[in-house]
């Protein structure tokens, strides 16, 4: 099961989650509670080994600046939240970038690769709110394993909704937090503990 842990932006933190045995940590590079400047996570992201997937997350960018924010970063990952074309998957296609398509439950065209991605986020509406949904809903679509689970999850919830969904991974950001923002290195480890024991 792919675990990643989103809206790092400490070393502390970046190296909890590693340590937890996360896949991947995800770093917002636009406006969020999370934000951090492009410097930041390339910083950030140099200390993480590479077996465990770095990921910029943006929204409501336009593509220009989607390429600006991520070129000196050396992140390997790109995570794309809201309304991104396929146009804009193509025009971001030869960053060579895992592309992660971010997308509501509620959204049409839930297919993996349908606009040229790598993986699908299947959300909640609103991104980074800690919103859950009905997990369940998305069981009967046949979308196989290789979505993953984001929006509102945490260490008490996250293996019914494993159990629930279906999915193949999961993603958190407010659901591994003290405060809005501010990431909490127990419950980041206890997350993927909780991941883990899940299958
Ligand atoms: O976390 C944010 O602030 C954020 C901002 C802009 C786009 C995406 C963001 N986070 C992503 O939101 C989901 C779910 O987050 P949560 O666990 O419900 O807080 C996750 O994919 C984050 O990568």
């Amino acid at each position: 099961m792919f675990v990643k842990i989103c809206g790092l932006s400490t070393a502390e933190t970046v190296a909890a989650a590693v340590d937890a045995g996360a896949d991947a940590v995800g770093f917002v590079l636009t406006r969020s509670p999370r934000q951090v400047t492009p410097d930041t996570a390339r910083r950030l992201a140099a200390a993480v080994p590479p077996h465990v997937l770095t990921v910029a997350v943006v929204a409501g960018v336009d593509v220009a600046t989607v390429r600006e924010l991520v070129r000196d970063t050396g992140l390997r990952a790109l995570q794309l939240h809201g309304d991104y074309s396929r146009a804009d998957f193509a025009a971001v296609a030869d960053l060579g970038l895992t592309l992660v398509r971010a997308a509501s439950y509620q959204a049409p065209d839930l297919r993996i690769g349908a606009y040229g991605e790598d993986l699908l986020l299947v959300d909640a509406p609103e991104p980074g709110s800690g919103g859950a949904w009905d997990y369940a809903l998305l069981r009967e679509r046949g979308l196989g394993e290789g979505w993953i689970l984001a929006g509102g999850l945490s260490v008490d919830t996250v293996a019914d909704a494993i159990a629930q969904s279906g999915a193949g991974g999961v993603d958190v950001s407010s659901g591994v937090e003290s405060a809005r923002g501010v990431k909490s290195e127990d419950l980041i480890r206890e997350f993927v503990a909780a991941v883990r024991k899940a299958g």
